[in-house]
């Protein structure tokens, strides 16, 4: 750690300037509340004193404090802690304003392009939303740096309504997989109407111990159903928000179901003013009566859903609500020049990281599918290959200050928090607001847009579950805070070690989303500006964290975070006096008039009374030592249960990445066997369709075919009419033979054939017939000439008898 004398000065390789911010003690009469509630309790005590600011301190604000530890705590160490500048519990949020590195920061993202990320740290209700958000009456350092930029900017902001291409052209360009809206569009589809309605009565917005919790306040419509202690910021509540009182029974109950409050579908979570929530007036856009939750949800979800979206909302024209708001502290006088010829657009985002998870503030859900909140995922997108971006945030494109405290209220009304033991209104994420600065040059046709952003953090406060009374789901989520918290102070610690001259040491970011979102991007790096294809040198983003304490609450919980956060730090352990030196001091001699003499000098007395404070130096010596061994054990102990933790982590991821590959074997084997059942399917299609054209083949074949056996069938036919005809023949032969020789002359008749009809000629055929198959006859080629006739009549074809005429024919059948 830096010298603790000397002035504390970040050193160029440290990640934050850190700031410490006093909290005020409560006003008189939540003391008072306290104390009658709370009355065996004694009063707290102040254990942490400032010191006077050196001479080189910085505006002459005090740079140390001390912190002794109370009356009844057995530590005895008194601790000395050196930060940037402390400011007490009187400092104004201006001063922190303008104390802090605040304006510098802004001043780093208008004009050198480079990223500024204000967080704040400290004991859950010791101030850090007090200091980001304000109050009712004060505005905090994100509305004053919201103001600053607009007025910097002035008339050379863009806005959607007067450039129909701008969102488009930011879309192109933009690296995080944005989603890119219009305030007004955005705005009109989360308020609707109710932005076009007249100021209703403004709720009295609760803020102190005491008054009504912030679920006090009319709760969005996202929260309204399942969460009763979760609502909108109450300090500095923008919209009217008519406040109802729920009975803080219903809000300790309730404040257990909280985790069940991200896997309950948003559905779920529109209020139906008229049935759950009969007194309660709507704060979102009040639904049309007709209107069902799914088809409110969809109206929503289907304006949304197109990036390009234009609402048909009427140029600029926000409620009056914003001027509602705290205008102080005022910084009019307070404005940056900005190059002239250039021109400029600027995105509100908001996100929180709960329970190691990154959720968007602004996301409105675009179809049924998206009912619950998705996480989102911090990577190197393809526009981003070397700096980490959250990606898939909904971006708002904010043409004015009022619109961007708009979003920014928007986003509060998602935000998860709940009323602790410690905080009425206590936040359970770390919440993330960022501004982008985007500019290109003038005339708008470009897309050549380069930026950087200011990302404002309100981190969750650690606590005690002791303190807090937490339980169930608020328990597990301080669980998870404290661990990230944790983290964070690992990181900041190896900043005071290599502050303190030790050798460089890596920076263990990576060990949970906060540590990874706070300084990923806290290095220098060269990134490839997609649009113009050019190599962009990206400066590393400069950092302030403002450590928010209680002088008089949880000494254990603050003095942990003073120790990490602290840029340098000093142990003493105060001497008790030494034995010898009281007796000495009691034998100082007197004379009888009363008169002090000079002590008798004694040599043994001397040697003695150097002894004892040699004793005294090594006892206060070892006391020193024994405070750093304790530390070193608790270091020791930290760094074992993180590495249990981080080993249970490694065996999770192991595990997961085995079911994820698992099921990804599966979901691959799955496709494969539907990909083969198909292929399967179609070949079997394929198969039956060739296997039915073959058999069509088959059938016209078989038709074809049918000719031989038609003709077989003829063949048969006609022999068993030559057998017919044989046997008619013989019979009339038999007849013939038995008739007297005088008639013989007709058998000469029947051997010579004439051309006449009649018994000569079907003697003649008969004769052809006889002694041949029709088929020896089809056998037989056609007759040569010169053949003997016997021959020739063995060698008649089937032809030649087709060759007789029908008339023939048919003389012939009806002869016979
Ligand atoms: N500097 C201050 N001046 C006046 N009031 C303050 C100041 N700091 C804190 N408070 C009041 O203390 C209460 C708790 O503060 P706040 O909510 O800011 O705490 P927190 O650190 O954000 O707590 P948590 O981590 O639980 O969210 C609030 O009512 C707030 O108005």
């Amino acid at each position: 750690m830096a010298s603790i004398d000397q002035s504390p000065k970040a050193s160029p390789t440290s990640l934050f300037q850190v700031y410490l911010r006093l909290r005020p003690p409560p006003s008189p009469l939540v003391q008072l509340t306290q104390q009658s509630l709370y009355p065996l309790l004694p009063p707290p005590e102040r254990y942490l004193t400032v010191e006077a600011p050196g001479k080189d301190s910085q505006d002459g604000m005090p740079t140390h404090i001390t912190i002794h530890p109370p009356s009844d705590s057995r530590k005895r160490a008194v601790e000395k802690f050196a930060f940037t500048k402390v400011f007490e519990e009187q400092a104004e949020q201006l001063e922190l304003f303008r104390g802090t590195g605040v304006v510098p920061l802004i001043e780093g993202v208008l004009g050198e392009g480079r990223d500024g990320l204000i967080a704040t740290l400290g004991v859950t209700g010791s101030g850090k939303s007090h200091t980001i958000l304000g109050s009712k009456s004060q505005r905090g350092l994100t509305q004053l740096s919201l103001d600053v930029l607009y007025r910097s900017l002035g008339t050379q902001t863009l806005h959607p309504a007067d450039h129909a291409s701008l969102i488009a052209s930011l879309n192109a360009t933009d690296a995080s997989e944005a989603q890119i809206f219009s305030a007004p569009g955005f705005l009109d589809n989360v308020y609707g109407d109710s932005l076009q309605e007249p100021s209703r009565s403004r709720a009295p917005t609760p803020m102190m111990v005491g008054s009504p919790s912030r679920s006090s306040l009319k709760v969005p419509y996202s929260s309204l159903k399942v969460h009763h202690t979760t609502g909108p910021r109450s300090q500095w509540s923008i919209l009217s928000l008519d406040a109802v009182t729920p009975s803080p029974e219903k809000s300790n109950s309730s404040a257990v179901n909280e985790g069940k409050a991200a896997s309950v579908p948003n559905a779920e979570r529109i209020p139906n003013h008229t049935s759950t929530l009969p007194s309660q007036p709507s704060f979102r856009k009040p639904l049309n009566p007709g209107m069902t939750r799914k088809q409110a949800k969809m109206r929503f979800g289907d304006t949304l859903q197109d990036p390009a979206f234009t609402p048909n909302v009427p140029k600029r024209k926000l409620p009056q609500r914003p001027s509602a708001l705290p205008q102080f502290p005022d910084i009019s006088g307070l404005a940056f020049s900005v190059e002239p010829n250039m021109e400029y657009a600027i995105l509100v985002s908001m996100h929180e990281v709960y329970n190691d998870r990154i959720f968007d503030l602004l996301s409105v859900p675009s179809n049924q599918k998206d009912l619950r909140r998705r996480h989102l995922l911090f990577k190197s997108t393809e526009a981003s290959p070397d700096r980490k971006v959250v990606a898939g945030l909904c971006k708002v494109v904010c043409g004015s200050y009022e619109e961007a405290l708009m979003i920014l209220e928007t986003g509060l009304l998602e935000r998860r928090v709940a009323g602790t033991g410690s905080n009425s209104v206590s936040s359970r994420s770390h919440g993330f607001f960022c501004v982008e600065v985007k500019r290109r040059p003038r005339g708008g046709l470009s897309n050549s847009w380069i930026g950087s952003q200011l990302t404002i953090v309100d981190l969750a406060g650690s606590e005690r579950a002791r303190n807090a009374k937490t339980a169930g789901a608020t328990l597990a989520e301080a669980g998870k805070i404290n661990e990230s918290l944790m983290y964070l102070g690992q990181c900041l610690q190896m900043q005071s070690d290599s502050d303190d001259g030790a050798k460089p040491t890596l920076v263990p970011f990576r060990q949970c989303k906060l540590t990874e979102l706070l300084f990923s991007n806290s290095f220098p790096s060269s990134s490839h500006h997609h649009s113009t294809h050019t190599t962009h040198h990206k400066n590393a983003q400069k950092a302030i964290m403002i450590v928010t304490a209680d002088p008089m609450n949880e000494f254990n919980a603050t003095s942990q975070i003073l120790r990490y956060s602290a840029l340098a730090r000093e142990v003493t352990v105060p001497r008790i006096p030494s034995v010898s030196s009281t007796i000495f001091a009691n034998t100082t001699s007197r004379t009888l008039s009363g008169q002090t003499l000079p002590p008798t000098v004694h040599t043994d007395e001397a040697v003695v009374e150097m002894a004892f404070s040699e004793i005294a130096r090594l006892n206060e010596e070892v006391e020193v030592l024994n405070v750093r061994l304790t530390e070193q054990e608790e270091r020791r102990k930290e760094a074992e249960e993180n590495w249990q933790k981080a080993e249970e982590k490694a065996e999770q991821i192991e595990m997961e990445v085995r079911e994820e590959c698992w099921s990804e074997m599966e979901r691959k084997t799955e496709e494969e066997r539907r990909r083969w059942m198909g292929a399967w399917g179609e070949e079997a299609d394929r198969n039956d369709e060739h296997l039915d054209r073959k058999l069509e083949i088959l059938s016209k074949g078989i038709q074809i075919h049918e000719d031989p056996i038609e003709q077989d069938a003829r063949t048969t036919e006609l022999e068993d009419e030559n057998e017919a005809l044989r046997r008619k023949l013989e019979a009339l032969e038999r007849e013939l033979q038995c008739r007297s020789p005088t008639k013989l002359p007709r058998k000469a008749q029947l051997s010579s054939p004439s051309k006449d009809f009649g018994p000569g000629v079907l003697g003649a055929a008969l004769f052809k017939l006889n002694g041949m198959s029709l088929t020896e006859a089809a056998e037989c080629k056609p007759q040569s000439p010169g053949k003997t006739p016997g021959k020739k009549m063995r060698k008649l074809t089937a032809r030649k008898w087709d060759l007789m005429d029908e008339k023939e024919m048919d003389a012939f059948e009806n002869h016979y």
